[in-house]
């Protein structure tokens, strides 16, 4: 494992029979103007849970319990050629939580359909490992960019 702590949690709702992801677009930041999960990077002496209960009421307005966090996996993010960029990232979905999403200074959130996610306007490697976390496999990812910081040179993953 290398790389800062971060985490990131995806909100689900119904909506019509089908199943809405929120995500938002990064207005300020590592990854601006990208379409990205709702989360950020642990503080010193939080745990990942305390740290998205934090991060999601910060960047949208929702308010989540710890309890209310149903744990997905891990993803591990490796740039070679900027190791400063590495990050280690615990993944949560959530479908208990209190408030609508509100815009804040780091994300603009919007509902997405799970089956139509903005790929063209995410990170390149999120096809990789979104969607099968949102359809609620378990697991472990291992994504090591290119040298252009953005295609996605491998990608591994286990249970
Ligand atoms: N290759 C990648 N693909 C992806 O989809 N998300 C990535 C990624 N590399 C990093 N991330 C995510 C993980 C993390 O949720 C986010 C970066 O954390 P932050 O939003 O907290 O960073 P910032 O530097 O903007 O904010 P601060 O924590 O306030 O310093 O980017």
């Amino acid at each position: 494992m290398t790389g800062a702590q971060v985490t990131l949690c995806f909100l689900l709702r119904a909506s019509d029979g089908a199943e809405e992801v929120l995500l938002g677009l990064k207005k300020t930041g590592f990854g601006t103007g990208k379409i990205v999960g709702v989360g950020g990077h642990l503080e010193q002496g939080e745990s990942a849970a305390q740290a998205i209960c934090r991060e999601v009421a910060e960047e949208v307005g929702i308010t989540i319990l710890t309890e209310q966090l149903i744990p997905a996996g891990t993803v591990e993010f490796v740039f070679p050629a900027r190791p400063e960029w590495d990050m280690f990232t615990t993944v949560y979905l959530c479908r208990d939580y209190v408030g609508k999403a509100v815009e804040s200074e780091e994300i603009l959130p919007h509902w997405y359909p799970v089956q139509k996610l903005p790929h063209d306007r995410m990170w390149a490697d999120a096809t990789h490992w979104v969607p099968a976390f949102l359809a609620g496999e378990h697991g472990t990812w291992r994504i090591v960019m290119n040298p252009d910081n953005e295609s996605v040179a491998s990608s591994t993953h286990s249970l």
